[in-house]
Formats: C-alpha cells, structure tokens, sequence
C-alpha cells in the first residue's frame, strides 16, 4: 500500500548520549502531517532507541545487515538479530555501502531475499553518480539497478519494498535534485515496475526521494505526485529540521 514515509538515516552519527539527547528531542516535537516517520540510528543504538520510542509513532530501522542467518562474519549483524531487538525495516543498498563497502547488485539481491524471508520491510536504495547524469546514462543505470537486485522477485514481495531514489551527487552535497528531476526519475521507476509487474504494483509502491533534502525544499519535492517521502540523511540530526521535513507533507 502506497504510504507517505519519511526516515531519517543518521549514518555514522551519535554515539549512546547523543542518541538519548536527539530522541529526547523527536519525542517534543509535533507531527501534524500523515506521513509515516522512521529513524535509522547505529546498531549499537537500536536498542535504546526502540525502548525509547515503543510508546511513538515512530519506527526505529536499521542502516544495513548481512544476508546470513548467522555464522563466522565478524562484525556482521543479521536480520535475525534486527528483529530481536525490535527492528522489522532495513534500508539496503545504500550508495555509501555501494561505494565504500563494494556492496553489488547481486549482494544486495540476497540482502533484500534475507530480509523478506525474515519478515522484514526493506528500503531499497539505488541512484546514479554524477557522470551518469552528465552522460544522460542515469535511467539506465537507475533501471539496471532496480532490475539486478529486484526482477527475480514476485509481485507480492512489493508489498514490503519501498525504493529510495538517491542520485549520488546529490547526497550530503547540498545539491538537491530539482523537484522535476525527481519527479521525472520516480515516474520512469514506476514504469519499470509496471513493466514487469504491471501498473497495480507499480502504483502501490513508495518512492521515497533521497539527496539534501532540508527544511525548505522538503514541499516542493514531495508535492510531486510520484514522491512518496523522503529519506532524509544530514537534516534528520535535528528534530526540529527532521520534523519540519515530515511536516511538509
Ligand atoms: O540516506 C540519506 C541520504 O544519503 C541523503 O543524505 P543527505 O540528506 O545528507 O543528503
């Protein structure tokens, strides 16, 4: 079912008290808009952060997890141990983890599997560098992307899929993508899902915007008809900015 969803990914960011400081401030805040509301803390937050907010309506998801049950991968976290300490969501394919951890289409393909057969949600992360954008290449390395790691699953799968559009030049740059690149990228996702799975899924799916995504350029983004949300990364380390966000819906 297609939702209004806004996560903020707070990377590698907060240790313990400064956890507790930033949900001490979310709790404060209002939320006046619909929109589903998620944080992504470290792992070594998780379990505070959901003890914390269990009483709110916010969702506590996490960054990354292995596609393993278990086994010698140290420094691995896998989805069982997500879903021990209260985590049913996780963001995958992060351009970060793409980059710096070499993480592949096909990885990712198995990450995602894992995930599902754990009955966890996942929000699927893919975008196009800069030279892509400049070459004109982006829809086709956008297509690739969603095709490598997603294609060999059934339509039900989608309905714990979110996509996260996310051009790579424009995270953490404060270069956001315009509101009509965004538009113009979501709308070709929703038509190489309804390719595949035909317009009923397409159309059920959230897409969420990901790229310096602030305060005020939050409602112009979303109030394009194919953004769902955003994922929001530099302005979700403040509650306040992170709430004006998810009240721009
Ligand atoms: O996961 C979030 C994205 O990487 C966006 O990060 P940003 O809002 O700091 O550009």
């Amino acid at each position: 079912m297609r939702k209004n969803i806004v996560a903020g990914n707070w990377k590698m960011n907060n240790d313990l008290p400064q956890s507790e400081t930033l949900i001490a401030d979310l709790k404060k805040q209002k939320q006046i808009s619909k929109a589903k509301v998620m944080v992504a803390p470290t792992f070594t937050n998780l379990w505070h952060a959901f003890e914390a907010l269990r009483q709110f309506d916010i969702e506590v998801i996490a960054q990354n997890m292995h596609f393993a049950e278990n086994g010698a991968y140290t420094g691995e976290i896998s989805a069982s141990m997500l879903k021990s300490v209260g985590v049913n969501t996780v963001i995958l394919g992060h351009s970060e983890r793409r980059e710096y951890f070499n993480e592949s289409d096909e990885l990712l393909a198995k990450k995602v599997d894992s995930a599902l057969a754990n009955d966890m949600s996942v929000i699927f992360c893919f975008g196009e560098e800069l030279a892509d954008r400049k070459s004109g290449n982006q829809e086709s390395i956008v297509e690739s992307q969603i095709k490598n790691a997603l294609f060999h699953l059934d339509a039900l799968a989608f309905n714990n899929i979110v996509m996260a559009y996310e051009p790579v030049w424009a995270i953490g740059t404060g270069e956001t993508a315009s509101p009509e690149q965004a538009q113009d990228m979501h709308a070709f996702i929703r038509k190489t899902l309804a390719n595949k799975y035909g317009s009923d899924v397409a159309d059920s799916v959230s897409i969420l915007y990901g790229g310096s995504v602030k305060p005020n350029n939050a409602q112009e983004i979303f109030s394009k008809p194919d953004v769902d949300g955003g994922l929001i990364g530099g302005a979700s380390l403040k509650a306040e900015d992170f709430f004006a966000i998810v009240n721009a819906f």
